[in-house]
C-alpha cells in the first residue's frame, strides 16, 4: 500500500496500516476530525490564520510557511528576492574563501541539511576549482563549546596564513564571511560564538571579515542583530514574521546558505510547491501530509506508538533526521491544548541512521518497548553508485557480498529491517525519493512540515509556538549575570 505522486515521491504505509496495525476503520472514524484539520490548513494557506495561535508575547500571529514555496510578486519569496539571493551567492563565489554559518535550532538545522545534500562531508577538503569557486563552509553557534570554537578559529587562522604565504605577491587577505542567523537576534549560543569568532578573526592581519545578518527585518522595533546590522552596514536578509524557526529552511535562513554553495533554490521551492499542491487534495488517500499525520496520530493515540524514530538510509540524510527532531518536538510537544486543558501531547522523536544504527539501536526497535514507529527514508537511485567487486574470490564470505552495488545492498538492508520489524508488530513506514536532489528534498521537507501542521490540528495543540523553551531561558539569563558578577569580583 502506497501513495505515489507523479514526481515519483512515494509514501509506503504497508507496515503501518492493516492487520495488527492502524486499521481502515480507525482512519474512517477520524474522517470528521481530518476534514476540520484540512479546512484549517486551507484557511492557513489563504489567510495565515491558525485558530488559537499566539506569538511569544501573547498576541495573534500569522503562520505563513505555506506561502514560502510560491515565488510570486509580493510574497515572502518573490522573483526579486530570489534574484537577490542568486546575485549574493555569485558575488561570494571566487571571492570569499570561507563562510561560517552561525545559528542554532531552526537557524542551523535546515542549513545543515541543505549543505549536506549539496556538498557532502568532504567539501572543505576539496580545492576551490572542485568547489566550482564556492567557499568552504563551517557551522558554529549550535553549541557553546569552547573547544570546537577554538578549533574553528585556529583552522581559519592557519588557512589564512597558508594562503597569504602562497600568494605573497598579491598579499590577498583570506576572506571570511560570518553569516549570523537569529530570528530573535540575541540567542546566547549564536551570539557568544559570533563575538568570540568575530573578535579573533578581526585581530588577524591575514583575515578580512565580512558579516551578513539574517534576522527579523523589522526596522522600527529592531532585534539586537538587526540594530547592529544597520549600524555597521552589514548586508542583511530576513526571517519574516509568521515563519517560525523550524520552518525557516524555505525562507532566506536556508536560502542564503543555499546561494553560497550553488544549491538549486528554485528546484527546492518547486518541490515544496508541488508537494503543497498535492496536500491540497481533500482525499486523504491522495494527500501525503494528511495521511501521514492521520496514521501517526492514530498509532500514538490508540496503539501507544508515541515515539518516532526517523531513520534515513544514507549518511548525508542524517541531518534531515535532526531537522525533523526540532519540527516534531517543538511543534507537538505541548502541555496544554488550544482550550487550555492539560494534555501533555507529543511524540518523542529519535534520530537514527541506516545502516549505522541497525548495529546499535535496532535491538531496541525490534524487541524493546512497543511504543515506536520507525520512519524510513530511502533514495531509489544513487548518483555514482559503486559496485562491490569480487576482489578476494577465494574468500567465500566476501565473494558472496560482491556483484551488487552499494545502493542495492543499502536497500536490501533497509527492506530486511522493515520486514523484521513488522514481523514482530513493530510499525514502520517509508518515504521514498527517486533521487537525492533539491527538488525531492523540497518535496520531502515540505510534506513533513505540513504533516506536523495537520497533526497539531488533530491533537488540538498549537503547532506553531514553543512556550516550553522559555522555562530554562528565564533561569539562564540571571544565572549568567551572576557568573559575570562573580567573575568581575575576582
Ligand atoms: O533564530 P533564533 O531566534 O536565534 O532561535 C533559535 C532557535 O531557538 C528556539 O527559539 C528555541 O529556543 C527555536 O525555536 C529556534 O529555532
Amino acid at each position: 500500500m502506497s501513495l505515489k505522486l507523479e514526481s515519483g515521491f512515494e509514501f509506503d504505509y504497508e507496515n503501518l496500516l492493516g492487520d495488527g496495525c492502524v486499521t481502515k476503520e480507525d482512519v474512517s472514524a477520524l474522517l470528521p476530525e481530518l476534514k476540520k484539520a484540512h479546512e484549517a490548513m486551507d484557511v492557513m494557506r489563504r489567510t495565515g490564520v491558525i485558530r488559537g495561535h499566539l506569538s511569544k508575547d501573547g498576541t495573534p500571529e500569522k503562520v505563513l510557511f505555506s506561502q514560502l514555496p510560491y515565488i510570486e510578486k509580493g510574497n515572502l519569496n518573490s522573483p526579486e528576492s530570489v534574484a537577490r539571493l542568486k546575485k549574493f551567492g555569485e558575488s561570494a563565489r571566487n571571492r570569499v574563501d570561507a563562510v561560517v554559518s552561525l545559528g542554532i535550532g531552526g537557524s542551523f538545522l535546515g542549513n545543515k541539511v541543505l549543505f549536506d545534500v549539496q556538498c557532502g562531508s568532504f567539501w572543505n577538503l576539496k580545492t576551490r576549482e572542485e568547489r566550482k569557486g564556492y567557499p568552504k563552509v563551517f557551522f558554529s553557534g549550535n553549541n557553546i563549546d569552547p573547544r570546537s570554537t577554538k578549533d574553528l578559529i585556529d583552522y581559519i587562522k592557519y588557512a589564512a596564513d597558508m594562503s597569504v604565504h602562497h600568494d605573497k605577491k598579491n598579499s590577498r587577505k583570506y576572506k571570511v564571511m560570518l553569516i549570523c542567523i537569529s530570528k530573535s537576534g540575541g540567542t546566547l549560543d549564536t551570539m557568544s560564538n559570533f563575538m568570540v569568532i568575530y573578535d579573533a578573526l578581526k585581530k588577524n592581519k591575514n583575515v578580512k571579515v565580512e558579516v551578513v545578518a539574517v534576522t527579523d527585518p523589522n526596522e522600527e522595533k529592531p532585534t539586537l542583530l538587526k540594530k547592529m546590522a544597520m549600524e555597521n552596514k552589514w548586508e542583511s536578509f530576513a526571517v519574516p514574521d509568521g515563519v517560525g524557526g523550524r520552518f525557516t529552511i524555505f525562507c532566506e535562513v536556508g536560502l542564503v546558505l543555499a546561494a553560497v554553495v550553488g544549491f538549486d533554490i528554485e528546484a527546492f521551492l518547486e518541490g515544496a510547491r508541488n508537494m503543497d499542491k498535492a496536500c491540497q487534495n481533500n482525499d486523504i488517500w491522495q494527500n501525503p501530509a494528511m495521511l501521514n499525520a492521520a496514521l501517526k496520530f492514530i498509532a500514538a493515540k490508540k496503539y501507544g506508538r508515541d515515539e518516532e524514530v526517523m531513520m534515513p538510509y544514507g549518511d548525508y540524510l542524517e541531518s534531515v533526521s535532526m531537522w525533523y527532531i526540532q519540527l516534531l518536538a517543538e511543534s507537538l510537544g505541548k502541555q496544554f491544548n488550544k482550550e487550555g486543558k492539560e494534555v501533555c501531547y507529543g511524540r518523542t522523536p529519535i534520530v537514527a541512521l541506516g545502516t549505522r544504527d541497525m548495529h546499535s539501536q535496532t535491538q531496541q526497535h525490534q524487541e524493546g518497548k512497543l511504543n515506536k514507529i520507525v520512519q524510513f527514508i530511502r533514495i531509489e537511485k544513487w548518483a555514482n553508485d559503486l559496485a562491490v567487486p569480487n576482489v578476494f574470490p577465494t574468500v567465500q564470505k566476501l565473494a558472496d557480498i560482491s556483484g551488487v552495488t552499494m545502493g542495492q545492498a543499502l536497500e536490501v538492508a533497509r527492506q530486511s529491517n522493515a520486514d523484521a520489524l513488522i514481523s514482530n508488530n513493530r510499525f514502520n513506514a517509508l518515504f521514498s525519493l527517486p533521487k537525492l536532489n533539491a527538488y525531492y528534498l523540497g518535496e520531502l521537507l515540505y510534506m513533513l512540515a505540513m504533516s506536523i501542521s495537520y497533526e497539531g490540528e488533530l491533537a488540538d495543540v498549537d503547532a506553531f509556538n514553543q512556550p516550553g523553551v522559555e522555562a530554562y531561558k528565564k533561569i539562564m539569563g540571571p544565572k549568567l549575570q551572576q557568573v559575570k558578577a562573580q567573575q568581575a569580583e575576582k
